[in-house]
């Protein structure tokens, strides 16, 4: 079984987020994409979080394409750290390969999240290519220190097998829905 670990706020979801998760289980070949509803990302503001169970039901009526689970375990098991939630489910579930499959924007802000040697050094990484995000996440302190570790796109296929570390960029359709611009535009304030 290979899972794909996809992490967000969904806050709410979006079509560039059902991208990220198509993308990952058709390169990657995935068994399943779990997508894991944070209950908050620790460097974000919460200011504007929408409250968990909700994001939950959107996300649960979003993520329609095969293969995907919607949870909320970091919730339940109460960690919030990326490094806790991939030790937790590489201690409860052995048999399982995992690949951390994040967006372009989250690459190139990994080097300031909690633990992020050990999450590279432990599990392999798949990142989707972001509108506007290439250039910060390839010029990224994690690509240029993990650049020996860089897989080639066409051999994504064979990053679950690898021992970590192992990244691979995936470039491609790529979509310019943001969160961020949804809210504001239900805001009215773009
Ligand atoms: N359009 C997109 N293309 C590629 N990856 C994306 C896209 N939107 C989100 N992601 C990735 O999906 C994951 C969850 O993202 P998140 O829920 O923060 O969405 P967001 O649109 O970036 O939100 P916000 O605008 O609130 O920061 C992250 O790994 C992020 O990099
Ligand atoms: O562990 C960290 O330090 C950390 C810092 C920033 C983001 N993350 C995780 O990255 C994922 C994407 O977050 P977001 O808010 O951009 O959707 C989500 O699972 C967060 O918990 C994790």
């Amino acid at each position: 079984m290979i899972v794909g670990v996809f992490g967000g706020s969904f806050n709410p979801p979006h079509e560039g987020h059902r991208l990220v998760a198509e993308t990952a289980v058709r390169r990657l070949g995935l068994t399943r994409i779990w997508w894991v509803v944070t209950p908050g990302n620790p460097l974000k503001d919460h200011g504007a979080l929408r409250p968990l169970d909700e994001r939950i039901d959107l996300v649960h009526q979003f993520a329609s394409p095969a293969k995907s689970t919607v949870t909320a375990f970091e919730a339940r098991y109460k960690v919030r750290f990326t490094a806790d939630t991939l030790a937790l489910v590489k201690r409860r579930r052995p048999d399982m390969r995992i690949v951390w499959v994040m967006g372009a924007d989250s690459m190139a802000s990994f080097h300031r999240w909690q633990e992020w040697r050990w999450i590279a050094d432990n599990v392999p990484i798949a990142v989707v290519d972001r509108p506007g995000m290439t250039f910060p996440a390839l010029a990224s302190p994690f690509a240029r220190r993990y650049a020996f570790a860089r897989v080639a796109q066409e051999r994504a296929s064979i990053l679950p097998y690898r021992q970590a570390p192992a990244w691979t960029f995936l470039f491609g359709p790529r979509n310019e829905a943001s969160s961020t611009r949804l809210r504001n535009a239900v805001a009215g304030t773009s």
